[in-house]
C-alpha cells in the first residue's frame, strides 16, 4: 500500500529534522519551528558562537542551547561544526540550532544576529603568555569581525579570544574602518575573572560563592587582572597575607589551569560557563531587563586608557553606563599603576595590527 501524501509530508518534515547541518533540507523545518514559536509568543534572541566546536564553543554552544531567551543558535567553525550541530540539536529545548563549516559560510551564519560570541582561536601551552597567541589569534579575530561587519554591524559582540587586552582594541579597529563601530556593542569577556575570584573570596571566607560578588578590574592577562577586594560584597576584610594570597590566586588563575592540562590547552569548562553567564546577562539587557551589572573589558573613559574592564550596566543597547571605579585602597591604587603599562602597550599593539 502506498503511505498518503499526508504521511510522505511527516517523513520529509522528520527526515529534515535529522539533518540540523544541511541547511537546504533543514530550511522548512527550522522555519516552521520559528513560526511555531512566535505564534507562541517568545520570539527570542540569535546568537552565533564562532569557534563552536572548540574547548570553550563545545560546552559553551550546549548552555547556549538552554537558554531559553535564545531562538536560534548558530555555530560556526572551520573545522568539525557539523558535527557539533548534530549532536546539539538533538537537546529537547526550544533554539534551533543550524551549524556552518568555513569561511565561505561565515556570512551566512552570522546575519540576522543579535549577540555574536567568539571564542576562535589558539589557547596557551605551558610557559607561555597570553600575548605569545597575539600572532595567531589577532588575524583570526580580524577576519571574524570583518564578517560581522558586514553581515550583522549591530550585534552586541561578546570577544573572548586571547589576548583579550588587544583582541577587543583589535576589533574595534576593523568596525572603524568599516564605519559601524558602536563601542556600547564590543564587549571583552572578563567574566572567568570575576567568577576565579567569587569562588577563592568564597573560600576564604567559608561562605557560599552565590552569595559573594567581587569586582575585577583593568584587563584580562596577569597583572592586569585587578580584583578590587576591599569592595567585596558582603563587606568583608581581609589580613595583608589573604590580599596576597587571593589577588595571586585570581591574577594566576589561567596559569594554574594550563599547567594543570600541561599541554592539552587552557580553561574551557569554567569558561564556558563565564561564557554563557554573560552572555544570558548581556540578552537579559537586550530584552529590557533592568539593573544587569557585570564586569567587561570596555572602551572607557573611566581612566586614561582607551580600553578597560570595570563594572557596566547592561540594556537594550549594549553597555548603557560604565560605573567609576569607587574608593580604592593604597594596594589597589598601587596595582592600578602597575596594569597601566601593561595595558597600554597591549591596547597599541592591537590598534597598529589594523592601522599599519
Ligand atoms: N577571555 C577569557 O577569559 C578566556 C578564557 C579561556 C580561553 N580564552 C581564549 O579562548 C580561545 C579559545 O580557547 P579554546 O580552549 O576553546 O581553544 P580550542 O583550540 O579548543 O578551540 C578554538 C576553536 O577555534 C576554531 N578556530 C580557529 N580558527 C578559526 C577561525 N578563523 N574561525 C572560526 N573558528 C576558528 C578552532 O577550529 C577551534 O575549534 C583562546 O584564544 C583562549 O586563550 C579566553
Ligand atoms: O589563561 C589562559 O590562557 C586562558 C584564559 O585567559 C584564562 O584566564 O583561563
Amino acid at each position: 500500500m502506498q503511505p498518503s501524501a499526508k504521511v510522505n509530508q511527516r517523513i520529509a518534515r522528520i527526515s529534515a529534522h535529522l539533518c540540523p547541518f544541511n541547511l537546504q533540507t533543514d530550511e522548512t523545518s527550522i522555519l516552521r519551528r520559528e513560526n511555531c514559536r512566535t505564534k507562541g509568543g517568545s520570539s527570542g534572541f540569535k546568537v552565533a558562537i564562532l569557534g563552536a566546536a572548540g574547548g570553550i564553543g563545545q560546552p559553551l554552544a550546549m548552555l547556549m542551547k538552554m537558554n531559553p531567551l535564545v531562538s536560534v543558535l548558530h555555530l560556526y567553525d572551520v573545522v568539525n561544526s557539523p558535527g557539533v550541530t548534530a549532536d546539539i540539536s538533538h537537546m529537547d529545548t526550544s533554539a534551533v540550532v543550524r551549524g556552518f563549516l568555513g569561511q565561505q559560510q561565515l556570512g551566512s551564519a552570522l546575519t540576522g544576529m543579535d549577540l555574536v560570541i567568539i571564542p576562535a582561536g589558539v589557547p596557551r601551552k605551558p610557559g607561555m603568555t597570553r600575548d605569545d597567541l597575539f600572532n595567531i589569534n589577532a588575524g583570526i579575530v580580524k577576519t571574524l569581525c570583518e564578517g560581522i561587519a558586514k553581515c550583522c554591524p549591530h550585534a552586541i559582540v561578546n570577544l573572548i579570544s586571547n589576548p583579550v587586552n588587544s583582541t577587543v582594541p583589535i576589533a574595534a579597529e576593523v568596525f572603524k574602518k568599516a564605519g559601524t563601530y558602536d563601542p556600547k556593542r564590543l564587549l571583552g569577556v572578563t567574566m572567568l575573572d570575576v567568577v576565579r575570584a567569587n569562588t577563592v573570596v568564597a573560600e576564604v571566607l567559608g561562605i557560599d560563592p552565590r552569595e559573594v560578588d567581587v569586582p575585577v578590574i583593568g584587563g584580562h592577562a596577569g597583572i592586569t587582572i585587578l580584583p578590587l577586594l576591599s569592595q567585596v560584597k558582603p563587606p568583608s576584610s581581609f589580613t595583608p597575607q589573604e590580599i596576597n594570597y587571593l589577588t595571586d590566586r585570581i591574577q594566576n588563575g589561567g596559569t594554574e589551569v594550563v599547567e594543570a592540562k600541561a599541554g592539552a590547552g587552557s580553561a574551557t569548562l569554567s569558561m564556558a560557563y563565564s561564557a554563557a553567564k554573560f552572555a544570558d546577562a548581556c540578552l537579559r539587557g537586550l530584552k529590557g531587563d533592568a539593573g544587569i551589572v557585570e564586569c567587561a573589558f570596555v572602551a572607557s573613559e573611566v581612566i586614561e586608557l582607551p580600553f578597560f574592564a570595570s563594572k557596566v550596566r547592561l540594556g537594550r543597547t549594549g553597555v548603557e553606563e560604565i560605573y567609576p571605579l569607587g574608593p580604592l585602597n593604597e594596594y589597589e591604587r598601587m596595582g592600578l599603576e602597575k596594569a597601566k603599562k601593561e595595558l597600554a602597550a597591549s591596547i597599541a599593539k592591537g590598534i597598529s595590527f589594523i592601522r599599519k
